[in-house]
């Protein structure tokens, strides 16, 4: 009888997430549309290959599709005309052991790809802010 009336709420410690779609309608073209967004993929996963941090997760990946999937993906928070085919986010990153350090060197390389891209700081906080609540289904802990 104590169990069925406990108020306090069992604490999940991992579940699924979405990105938070941005309501922002410009903001695709502020990236450059799909033409924009190939390019920043290409100069982020140099980065992610040059950074020690981050090098280990991606030197022996298939850096094309995983690319092609980012493009996907970024698209559609981006509100663009796009569908996202790749795997979760909780399947793409199981088991690969991606601690803080990892996670937020990644986010880093990917700020230094927007800042020379000169993707605007208001619309680059818009899409990391977007992006960033799916850590709790790639960092593990
Ligand atoms: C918000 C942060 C992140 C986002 C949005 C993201 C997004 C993605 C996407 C869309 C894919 C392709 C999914 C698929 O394979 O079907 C992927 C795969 C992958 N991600 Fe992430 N990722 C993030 C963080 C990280 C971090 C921090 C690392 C490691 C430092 C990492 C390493 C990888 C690797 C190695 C793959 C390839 C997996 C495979 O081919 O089996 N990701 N990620």
């Amino acid at each position: 009888a104590a169990q069925a009336t406990d108020p306090t709420p069992a604490i999940k410690e991992r579940y699924a997430t979405l990105p938070n779609l941005t309501d922002d309608t410009k903001l695709y073209e502020t990236f450059g549309r799909r033409e924009g967004l190939v390019a920043i993929m290409d100069d982020f996963m140099n980065r992610l290959v040059a950074n020690p941090r981050t090098r280990p997760y991606f030197e022996n990946s298939d850096k094309e599709r995983i690319k092609a999937l980012l493009v996907e993906q970024v698209c559609v928070v981006l509100k663009g005309p796009c569908t996202y085919s790749g795997r979760s986010m909780a399947e793409a990153h199981m088991g690969m052991n991606v601690n803080e350090g990892a996670f937020f060197a990644l986010v880093e390389e990917f700020q230094k790809t927007l800042n020379a891209r000169n993707i605007p700081f208001a619309a680059q906080n818009r899409l990391i802010a977007s992006l960033t609540p799916m850590h709790r289904d790639i960092i593990d802990r």
